[in-house]
């Protein structure tokens, strides 16, 4: 598949645009509403009352060219005038060294960062895999590195720092194994973070609770309605991939993944059809797409960029002009995080993408929203991981 460089890519994004979903599948499938059939609970969430439409012809709606879009053939791509590329290199070579001209190093604007920062209260947010683990076939030994964590743990001595991630909270707490940071698990559905200083009923699913120091924090939750209902997915999802060879269903208690890295292509189409199938008869539920991974989340108005804009509140950090919050995400769900957060502190913001591929490695910048969603574009259009 020719991966599409412009913004007109089938990539998803949340909440899904009509007929351009990552998996291609009919949005009434997908999609939620932004109001009417809110729960009392909160402002934050938003319950479908549709039922799902049917399935259009899943085939010829570029659900599996979407899948593919993991893993995109290399490119030719036209010589940069400004750049020096070797004429022996590969395509990938040449494709990379093409974006990398779009997509600067972050690191060459590390001045300007750090001058935008003085004076001003930093906030740090990260994601996991791919930011600060490699991208490997087994998500259970997706492992940092020892120095990766030193530069973590120095980081938190300076400035609140939280993980946002897609795994559970558990276990993204296991990998990480920092008592310092605050964690955001199941895609910022599961929060530990501090006591809250905003107004306590904006939150009702906020709850006191202690950390594994025995200090007293936050624990944030919207979704708890849900965890009966995605354990039932889990264990369908269980048994109906049990036959497909290297599928692998991954339980984050507030959303479940099912893994096709592993998987044969040819079987692919098994594994998207049947997933359809099952989320058939779970209109609350909603299907997005990460590197090789089909994720189960229910249909709330939460996600990362709101999980950031939480804690962000909670550390008494927004709604004030001499913040700077810094974002290092790699993938789809991280731009939720990229824009939500710009949209919720007044002052500075820094996304920088890490394309993790498993040939090039590289971190980028982006300085707004605009440029956060391209980020991720880019990384969907260089990543072979
Ligand atoms: O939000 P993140 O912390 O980036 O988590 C996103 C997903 O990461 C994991 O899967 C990805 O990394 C695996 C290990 O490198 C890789 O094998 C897999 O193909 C990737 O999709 C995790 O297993 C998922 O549950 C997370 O949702």
């Amino acid at each position: 598949m020719e991966l599409k460089s412009n913004h007109s890519s089938p990539l998803l994004t949340d909440p899904i645009p009509v007929n351009n979903s990552r998996l291609g599948i009919h949005s009434n499938l997908l999609s939620y509403q932004q109001s009417g059939g809110s729960l009392p609970s909160g402002k934050y969430m938003t319950i479908p009352r549709k039922k799902p439409g049917k399935l259009e012809d899943a085939w010829s709606n570029g659900w599996l060219e979407a899948m593919r879009s993991s893993s995109p053939p290399r490119k030719k791509l036209i010589k940069h005038k400004d750049f020096n590329i070797d004429a022996s290199a590969d395509d990938f070579d040449i494709a990379y060294g093409t974006w990398m001209i779009k997509y600067p190093s972050a690191l060459k604007s590390f001045d300007k960062i750090s001058k935008n920062g003085k004076n001003k209260k930093i906030a740090v947010f990260l994601d996991y895999d791919g930011t600060l683990s490699p991208i490997v076939d087994d998500p259970d030994r997706a492992f940092m590195s020892d120095s990766m964590r030193s530069a973590v743990r120095e980081i938190a001595k300076h400035f609140p720092t939280a993980i946002i991630s897609g795994r559970s909270r558990d276990k993204v707490y296991e990998l990480v194994g920092l008592t310092e940071l605050y964690y955001a698990g199941s895609h910022g559905m599961d929060i530990m973070g501090p006591v809250r200083h905003a107004k306590s009923d904006d939150h009702p699913n906020c709850i006191r609770s202690t950390d594994q120091r025995g200090k007293e924090v936050n624990l944030f939750q919207p979704a708890g309605e849900f965890i009966p209902m995605i354990d039932e997915v889990l264990k369908t999802l269980v048994e109906n991939t049990k036959d497909i060879k290297g599928a692998k269903v991954e339980n984050h208690k507030f959303c479940t993944s099912v893994h096709y890295r592993n998987v044969e292509e040819k079987n692919w189409p098994t594994i998207a059809q049947r997933i359809h199938d099952i989320l058939k008869d779970y209109p609350r539920l909603r299907l997005t797409h990460g590197r090789k991974v089909l994720e189960i989340r229910p249909v709330i108005d939460w996600n990362k960029g709101k999980a950031v804009e939480f804690l962000l509140e909670s550390l008494g950090l927004s709604d004030r002009d001499d913040v700077l919050a810094i974002y290092i995400g790699d993938d789809k769900t991280d731009e939720d995080a990229f824009k939500a957060s710009f949209q919720g502190i007044k002052s500075g913001l820094w996304n920088i993408g890490v394309l993790s591929s498993q040939r090039k490695q590289g971190i980028f910048l982006s300085e707004g929203t605009i440029r956060g969603e391209e980020i991720s574009q880019g990384i969907g259009d260089m990543e072979d991981a």
